[in-house]
């Protein structure tokens, strides 16, 4: 095997060659922080003013937040590597019959955001592998205990045993049907047979979902009619009985080839609201727990609603890292790059999360593996249950990692005991969620979990093939968009200011350089502080004459421009490095500015009122619903506001007052005042004003639904005046 294996390797790794610059540049540059904050220091202490004392302040605070985030990133850049993978020798180490099985766990929590099709067709995408389907079993989730859901996978069930035989005979490459029909298919007469038959299921599966009742003309069987028994006048989301039906079974459900069809299973966890039910993390644990029940593969993957499968060959590349004899020990998962379908060509949201998704991992592989990002991810089981070094047993021998089932899944005792694992009481005075399986306590449970398993000695793996794996959806609301990074915001720092604080407790278990990277998300919102100061104070000072910056003539100035354009121009190169374009890593500069004044600002507040005890947050679920006037808006590339969310106040505030600020200036400078005092200034403003054009626009001369709602604007323009006025009387005094 050895000798193969050095013949024809599984996967290999290079360091990339950017790394001794990246190093070097580091260095310099950390110098250089330096020395802005012994310039800011020089200041503080010359200051005179209680103004001049608070201005100086401010500007040291932020300079200090910007110079520790900065740092984080550097974590990244010391040592990237790039990854390959050999599938294609697969089979020259292991048999096609030795393949480990694999638990396929797909969460949806809302019917009317999440529609059940989406849902489907993931679920059909993956159960389309090309991998022995008695190897397979897809796990559904549903925290929205919906019968519509339930209907669309019944449904789905009777599509998949003709849409399965048709992908294999025809070597498709695309398996989820709703993208293989919006692709240039060829348009024989099979496949408009089964083109047919799908329109006709999502007909049948969306009437369903608008009638808001499943009718009786769609239940074809004594079984179905049971299982929807269960939605009895009692049952609502939050409080309702487990609901498990097995629609597929391996070996007795054949598709229309007769060859065995994988297990597809229905699952909506016990609810009750005297319970906690942690969200997505709760669902997932209570996946594991049902799928040990019944399966119990040693592989298991976790996807998003959303997430289709975009290649059939993934779960090939899984098994270069999972077999062959050097196989890492404390290899505890390998995660695919969250990729998006549908993004606008300058991606204007910056949705993309190109740093986030793409670049970083790379950066943290060449650690000890990349966090993990709550979809895409392939887990070994094992995981779940303690320290590599330190198996912790679950309550019985069932869940064990280690448990063959030997008995069918629709064996009454497996039901029952899937049924009780499945009760909102169980996890009592258990581990769950603490030292076992998905870790609870955090808003980002994917993270928060990912983290705490590197803690515990655990390593994972960066898989980024050319082909992405996964394709899922981006919301196309700038609301929807900057809600979803608030949770994140909420959730990053309920990890940051925890006993679990990467910067102490990570820094303890795994270094301080890879804790470096896991802090760098922990303080996201911490960027807020920064930015918010920048967009307001420098203006401010300008509108009242007040000069805060070096003046260009003055070799301090020297080292503001290599600050600024040091750091931008890295950002820079990281992006376009990573095969994108200008204009998306403009909208990606322009929405971390955006994000700092709405999403980590509002993120931050929220996190600090909910530790006040005034507010409790919950996980508000991103909609995959796609309105088409936003639709073809957003493909225009033109900003989506619409809905008076408070989170554009202070958007266009900083829109208002950089605008005033600069013209302002540019006055002052025409009557006589002098440019090199306010450079500086000047410029942060007209940085601003150029990041600003979609929100002027939308303030100002758009007239369609996606405009700024006016009452926004008036207040905005209304504080943006108070902050005025307020200033300048300080500043009077
Ligand atoms: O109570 C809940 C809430 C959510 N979900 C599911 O969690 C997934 C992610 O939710 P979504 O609204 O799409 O959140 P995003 O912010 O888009 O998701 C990112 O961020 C989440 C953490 O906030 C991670 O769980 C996701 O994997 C990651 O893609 C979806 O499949 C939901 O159905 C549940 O199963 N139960
Ligand atoms: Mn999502």
């Amino acid at each position: 095997m050895e000798s193969t294996l050095s013949k024809s390797p599984l996967h290999t790794l290079r360091c990339m060659r950017r790394t001794p610059f990246n190093r070097l540049f580091a260095g310099v540059y950390t110098t250089a922080i330096f020395a802005l904050l012994y310039h800011h220091v020089l200041i503080l202490l010359q200051s005179t003013t209680l103004v001049s004392f608070f201005i100086s302040t401010s500007m040291l605070i932020s300079d200090i937040l910007l110079g520790f985030m900065w740092s984080t990133t550097q974590s990244f850049r010391m040592r990237p590597i790039l990854r390959q993978q050999f599938p294609e020798n697969l089979e020259k180490v292991i048999d096609r019959k030795d393949f480990p099985a694999m638990d396929i766990f797909i969460c949806t929590a809302d019917p009317y955001k999440e529609p059940p099709m989406t849902v489907v067709n993931t679920a059909l995408s993956v159960m389309a592998y090309d991998y022995p389907p008695e190897k397979l079993s897809v796990y559904v989730s549903d925290d929205g205990g919906s019968e519509f859901t339930l209907f669309a996978f019944m449904e789905a069930a009777k599509f998949g045993k003709h849409w399965l035989p048709y992908c294999r005979n025809n070597n498709i490459v695309v398996r989820c049907p709703d993208a293989y029909f919006r692709s240039n298919y060829p348009r024989s007469s099979e496949t408009q047979k089964i083109k047919m038959m799908y329109e006709s299921m999502k007909i049948r599966v969306e009437t369903v979902v608008e009638r808001g009742k499943v009718s009786d003309e769609y239940v074809s069987s004594e079984e179905e009619r049971e299982a929807f028994n269960k939605w009895t006048q009692g049952f609502t989301r939050q409080d309702h009985p487990s609901v498990i039906q097995v629609l597929l079974e391996m070996g007795k459900d054949r598709d229309n080839t007769d060859k065995s069809m994988p297990n597809l299973i229905y699952v909506s966890r016990q609810k009750s609201k005297a319970s906690p039910h942690h969200f997505k993390a709760g669902a997932l644990n209570a996946l594991l727990r049902v799928s040990a029940i019944m399966t119990n593969s040693p592989i298991v993957l976790t996807l998003d609603c959303d997430m289709y499968s975009n290649d059939t060959q993934t779960l090939h590349r899984v098994l270069c890292y999972l077999t062959g004899s050097p196989c890492r020990p404390n290899l505890g998962y390998i995660q695919f790059p969250q990729r998006f379908h549908g993004l606008n060509e300058a991606d204007i949201y910056a949705c993309e999360f190109k740093r986030l998704f793409q670049v970083n991992p790379v950066g943290m592989d060449g650690l000890s593996g990349p966090s993990y990002v709550g979809t895409g991810c392939f887990f070994r089981r094992r995981v779940f249950f303690g320290a590599p070094s330190a198996f912790l047993p679950p309550e019985f021998p069932e869940l064990s990692p280690d448990n063959v089932v030997e008995k069918p899944i629709k064996a009454q005792p497996i039901l029952a005991l899937a049924n009780r694992v499945a009760g909102c009481n169980y996890e009592n005075q258990t581990n769950w969620g603490s030292k076992m399986g998905f870790k609870y306590g955090s808003l980002v449970e994917d993270y928060n979990t990912g983290y705490r398993l590197h803690c515990e000695g655990w390593n994972s793996v960066f898989c980024h093939p050319d082909r992405p794996a996964f394709l899922g959806d981006i919301p196309i609301s700038l609301n929807d968009v900057l809600s979803q990074t608030k949770r994140w915001s909420v959730g990053l720092l309920e990890v940051a200011f925890s006993k679990y604080c990467p910067l102490t407790f990570g820094a303890r278990a795994m270094g301080n350089i890879r804790a470096l990277c896991f802090a760098h998300y922990a303080f996201w919102p911490i960027w807020s502080i920064p930015i918010s100061t920048y967009a307001f104070l420098p203006q401010l000072a300008l509108l009242n004459n007040v000069s805060i910056f070096p003046e260009v003539s003055n070799p301090w100035f020297v080292l503001y421009v290599f600050l600024f354009f040091g750091a931008y121009a890295q950002d820079y190169l990281d992006f376009i490095l990573a095969d994108s374009t200008i204009q998306r890593w403009w909208s990606d500069q322009r929405m971390w500015l955006i994000r700092g004044l709405s999403s980590y600002l509002f993120g931050l507040t929220e996190f600090v009122t909910k530790n006040l005890g005034v507010a409790t947050l919950g996980f508000n679920v991103t909609s995959k619903v796609v309105d088409d006037e936003q639709s073809k808006r957003y493909d225009q590339g033109t900003f989506e506001f619409g809905v008076p969310s408070p989170m554009f106040v202070p958007i266009a505030m900083a829109a208002t007052i950089n605008l005033i600020a600069f013209l302002r200036g540019l006055l002052e400078i025409y009557i006589g005042g002098n440019l090199d005092g306010s450079f500086v200034q000047m410029f942060v403003a007209g940085f601003g004003i150029a990041n600003c054009f979609p929100i002027y626009e939308a303030m100002v001369w758009r007239t369609d639904k996606g405009r700024m709602p006016i009452k926004i604007t008036i207040i905005s323009i209304f504080l943006a005046w108070a902050l005025y006025t307020t200033t300048s009387l300080i500043l009077k005094i």
